[in-house]
């Protein structure tokens, strides 16, 4: 039991059809929630700390947190960086002991994300530390789609054959439809199965990670609204389509936006129906429960990675 890299995961998913769920964190009731659904599904685990989380809990809390639920579990966690903005975070983390960390230079031109990544490649791998990169832009929900937009968001296969190529690394986020957060699709959501397929086909040994991969379950945006949210319209990707990316290449599936849902529908329901309480422990603990429920769903029943560890 112990903080471990990504490779082994990658290596055992690449050329199946599950994936490694890879879970935003943000405190400890969530860590706890995802990592007991973990271990009752015997499911490989990524944990992941955005920029946003770091400035929220404190790198130390977050790295302590996950370190006392591997003592707790006995379970393999890998703590991955997500969106790495630069060269300085990423270092920062590979220094703090993090096992994986993403740089998205997705921003930038083609040959300056090259670079990029190429630098953090090899300050990581020196410390034994996986790599995530991105190429191509996730689409928001106000970049609707026709087939010229297409071709300028979304990850161009050849270039990331060459993007890998030259950069050495572990894995590779690509664009085929997702964004982050509740709204994702204006209209009938639609992923580029072809576009992933081919992509699949030109780098079939690197690992591909899909973004904004939350289903927004229609369930708990009702609950939300329900009891006094106003979340109108929302709409994530299809556990579906889901299902289908793990077949072609996808081995990490990245998901937030369903357990803030799923937490927040929650805490909610809960002050709805138990006005008197300010113990924070009577809400914390049932949405940590929630919070459990939804990664033991998606483990299970999406990313079919129970006893795969
Ligand atoms: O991609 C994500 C984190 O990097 C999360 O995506 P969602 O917003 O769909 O949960
Ligand atoms: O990539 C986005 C993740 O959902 C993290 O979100 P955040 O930056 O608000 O922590
Ligand atoms: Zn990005
Ligand atoms: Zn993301």
């Amino acid at each position: 039991m112990s903080l471990v890299t990504t490779k082994k995961m990658f290596e055992n998913a690449l050329n199946s059809d599950y994936a490694v769920g890879a879970f935003n964190v943000n405190n400890m009731e969530i860590i706890q929630g995802i990592v007991e659904a973990a271990q009752e599904e015997k499911a490989p685990l990524i944990l992941q700390v955005s920029a946003g989380a770091r400035k929220y809990a404190k790198p130390a809390y977050l790295i302590k947190l996950v370190e006392a639920a591997i003592l707790d579990t006995g379970l393999d966690i890998a703590l991955h960086l997500d969106h790495g903005e630069d060269f300085d975070i990423c270092k920062k983390c590979v220094d703090d002991g993090f096992t994986s960390v993403m740089i998205d230079g997705s921003k930038h031109p083609f040959e300056e994300n090259i670079k990029l990544t190429k630098e953090v490649v090899e300050y990581a791998h020196s410390k034994g530390v996986s790599v995530e990169a991105e190429l191509g832009k996730l689409a928001g929900i106000e970049d609707n789609i026709n087939v010229d937009a297409r071709n300028a968001t979304f990850t161009v296969p050849e270039e990331a054959a060459e993007f890998v190529a030259k950069t050495g690394v572990d894995s590779l986020a690509v664009a085929i439809g997702t964004s982050h957060g509740a709204y994702k699709f204006k209209g009938e959501p639609y992923l580029d199965f072809e576009r992933l397929k081919e992509i699949h086909s030109l780098i079939p040994d690197t690992p591909l990670v899909l973004h904004g991969a939350s289903t927004v379950l229609p369930e708990f945006v009702k609950k939300c609204n329900e009891f006094g949210g106003d979340i109108p319209g929302a709409q994530g990707v299809p556990e579906d389509m889901i299902r289908t990316a793990t077949k072609y290449g996808v081995c990490k599936v990245n998901i937030d936006t369903d357990l803030r849902l799923a937490m927040t529908a929650e805490i909610r329901k809960h002050f709805v129906e138990h006005p008197a309480d300010f113990d924070p422990r009577k809400y914390l603990g049932p949405a940590r429960d929630a919070i459990k429920g939804m990664v033991q769903h998606k483990i299970r029943n999406v990313l079919n990675a129970s006893n795969k560890r």
